[in-house]
């Protein structure tokens, strides 16, 4: 077992911060005068004030090294939603969630900051304003959706006040932003195929689309705040940029802003949600063969097809949250931060 030392209020430690996010959010805590070590399964770059340890989060103690005198961690790693992959869903985000909070304790650690989502109470069905005391999906819509509902709530019930080790999940819904590897590159490389002409259902769906640094202010609000007397211990809140929009609206502003044209027939929801379900099972029978991955998995057409917004007002109350860019500014710094994937670049 690793020594306890005393850890620092300001020294921290980003789990996944080689990712999307955490990348973001270490930029954001070195900003604000926070020690910063990143534990990453890859190191994808040098910054100045972070200190790398590279390993696997189901690895005790290579996560004990990283944890040492720290008293922060934020918790943001995960597979690939797309990779579709349940064994490897269920090794990292349920038992390499067991093993971080495991390393905490070990390690003295005094809080603990979940990235969750918000679709752990998604099941392909409308959310419209949805609380956080809707109750977890009973089936979930993917692998990746279930584990992270046993991940939020393993994170939850860690919480004791006791134990002086305060927990608090962080939900938020469809990140955006400069770097992001899934959102933008998916929606231009559909869009380059030629699958991006039609709209699924009416296009009148609302959705929630949350820029990178509302959800890294929302994660520093949450590790600021949580404290034994505080309402926050062992809750989930979501955070969202608070502005439901079209669904289509959305993915046509991107296209349009990056030289593409916006959709513009509509297809039926229950025929789209058929044929990616019926291609979803030919892969899956397929896959010892060869391995296809359809643009249109039920997962997206349910995304692209349904409303699903989530109120933040338990944010807003609880931890004094306000998205800091709106979603139109956050959408014209997102297109200029993909010059290559600009049509004809
Ligand atoms: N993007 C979104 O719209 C949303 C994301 N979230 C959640 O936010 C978090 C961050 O997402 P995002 O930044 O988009 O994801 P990324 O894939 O960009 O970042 C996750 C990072 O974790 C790393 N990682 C994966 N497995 C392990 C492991 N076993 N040990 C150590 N590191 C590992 C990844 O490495 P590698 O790339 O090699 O796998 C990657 O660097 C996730 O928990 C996700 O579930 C929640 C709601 C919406
Ligand atoms: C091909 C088009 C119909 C869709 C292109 C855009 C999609 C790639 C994205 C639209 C909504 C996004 C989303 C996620 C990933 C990227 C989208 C499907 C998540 C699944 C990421 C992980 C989560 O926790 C929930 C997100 C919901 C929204």
């Amino acid at each position: 077992m690793a020594t306890r030392t005393r850890p620092s209020s300001k020294r921290c430690a980003v789990i996944g911060g080689s990712g999307f996010l955490g990348r973001h959010l270490l930029e954001r805590l070195v900003d604000r005068g926070y020690t910063v070590n990143v534990f990453d399964i890859r190191q994808a770059y040098e910054l100045p004030g972070v200190t790398f340890h590279r390993g696997d989060l189901c690895d005790r103690q290579a996560l004990l090294v990283a944890l040492k005198e720290v008293s922060i961690v934020f918790h943001c790693a995960s597979p690939a939603p797309a990779s579709d992959d349940r064994a490897l869903f269920q090794r990292v985000n349920i038992d390499g969630t067991r093993t971080v909070i495991q390393a905490c304790h070990e390690a003295g650690v005094q809080k603990l900051i979940l990235t969750s989502s918000a679709s752990v109470v998604f099941e392909g069905t409308d959310i419209k304003n949805g609380r956080e005391d809707l109750p977890y999906a009973k089936k979930p819509i993917d692998y990746y959706t279930e584990t992270k509902i046993q991940q939020e709530k393993l994170v939850l019930e860690a919480c004791s006040k006791e134990k002086g080790f305060l927990t608090v999940a962080i939900r938020p819904h469809g990140i955006f932003g400069p770097r992001d590897p899934q959102l933008v590159p998916i929606l231009i490389d559909a869009a380059r195929r030629g699958k991006m002409k039609f709209i699924i259902g009416d296009g009148s769906n609302l959705v929630d689309f949350t820029y990178v640094e509302n959800v890294v202010h929302g994660h520093i609000l949450a590790a600021e705040h949580l404290k034994a007397d505080s309402p926050l211990c062992g809750q989930a809140y979501h955070i969202t940029n608070d502005e439901p929009v079209r669904f289509w609206d959305f993915m046509s502003q991107i296209l349009e802003g990056l030289g593409y044209s916006a959709p513009r027939y509509h297809l039926p929801y229950t025929l789209v949600y058929g044929i990616a379900l019926l291609l979803w099972l030919i892969a899956l029978v397929l896959r010892p063969l060869i391995r296809i991955k359809p643009t249109f998995s039920p997962m997206r057409v349910a995304l692209a097809g349904t409303h699903h917004y989530y109120s933040c007002a338990r944010a807003k109350k609880d931890m004094g949250y306000q998205p800091l860019v709106p979603l139109r500014e956050a959408i014209v710094r997102t297109v200029e931060s993909y010059p290559h994937l600009r049509k004809g670049a």
